[in-house]
């Protein structure tokens, strides 16, 4: 990764690191529960959603900063997501981000309800921003996406699916259909919620959101890979449980090799509508970059 997309990050994920926790120790609420929710912040974590959604902003000529609650409150939807996947009714994961997961310090009630407290606030955090240039309807617009993204018809309705499909195989189509949902829609809603803050034009904010569904996909698909020829270390989370969770994932489906040749297409197919979005594409292309190079 170049010196200059890596500053980038570095700053953007700085901005989220120090917004976050500032979110959940203003709460009126049980000490233990604000503790289990900034743990789960604080865990660490790439901050790609925030970062996607701050860069689209910024392609459209306008400035990131604007984003920064409604990023914030993305990356809480995805911390809760994570926070539920690793529970022992769910994937009964030990590690996450290089910590203990969050039952494993707070127990599985605690978790679960910080995961419901960091779902529903996110939403109270998006509905109270107070910023000149966003009014109500970009509100509205905000929070209808984002529960359609998180919710039933989104990641909750592919996280579902994924659990049923647990020792059946399945298509390729079937798992994309899974993928796209469980993973796909919070990285769309990045972009998309980065091209109504940015006030793209219908042409743009199609060809963004088709941008971010290959992205999604592309996404996916190495962090498929990473569970089979990543490091427990560097990932901060152990590598195998696909295969002991009998998970359908795209190389088994596909091999390894197979599985790269079609993250490389979808590669290809987001740089397409990237292009065809006609907004500055420099971030997001190294952002993309970073996405497919990445090792953790
Ligand atoms: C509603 C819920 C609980 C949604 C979970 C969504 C999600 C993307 C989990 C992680 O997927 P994964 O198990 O493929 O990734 P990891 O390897 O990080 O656990
Ligand atoms: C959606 C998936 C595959 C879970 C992990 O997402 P990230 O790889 O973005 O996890 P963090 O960096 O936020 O921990």
């Amino acid at each position: 990764m170049n010196n200059e997309i890596n500053q980038y990050l570095k700053e953007k994920k700085q901005l989220i690191d120090i917004s976050l926790p500032e979110y959940i120790t203003k709460l009126r609420a049980p000490e233990i529960l604000k503790k289990s929710m900034v743990y789960s912040l604080k865990a660490g974590g790439k901050r790609l959603r925030p970062i996607l959604l701050m860069a689209s902003i910024e392609a459209l000529g306008h400035d990131g900063q604007k984003g920064i609650e409604t990023a914030c409150a993305l990356e809480m939807i995805h911390t809760y997501s994570l926070i539920h996947d690793d529970l022992p009714a769910m994937d009964n994961d030990d590690l996450r981000r290089g910590q203990p997961t969050n039952h494993k310090v707070y127990g599985d009630a605690t978790a679960i309800l910080a995961g419901d407290a960091l779902l529903t606030y996110a939403f109270e955090c998006i509905a109270g921003i107070d910023h000149p240039d966003i009014d109500n309807d970009m509100k509205m617009a905000l929070i209808q996406k984002l529960a359609n993204a998180a919710g039933p018809e989104g990641m909750v309705g592919g996280q579902q699916d994924d659990l049923t499909a647990e020792g059946k195989s399945l298509t390729i189509q079937e798992l994309q259909s899974i993928h796209l949902r469980k993973t796909g829609r919070l990285l769309c809603f990045a972009v998309e919620a980065g091209a109504i803050l940015g006030q793209a034009n219908e042409q743009q904010a199609e060809n963004l959101s088709d941008f971010a569904k290959h992205l999604g996909i592309a996404f996916q698909i190495k962090d498929d890979i990473l569970d089979i020829i990543g490091d427990e270390i560097t990932l901060g989370k152990p590598v195998g449980s696909d295969v002991t969770n009998n998970k359908n994932t795209y190389p088994k489906l596909l091999t390894l090799e197979g599985a790269k040749e079609k993250m490389n297409k979808h590669a290809d197919a987001a740089l397409h509508y990237l292009k065809a979005a006609n907004v500055d594409s420099y971030r997001l292309q190294q952002l993309m970059g970073y996405v497919l190079d990445r090792n953790h």
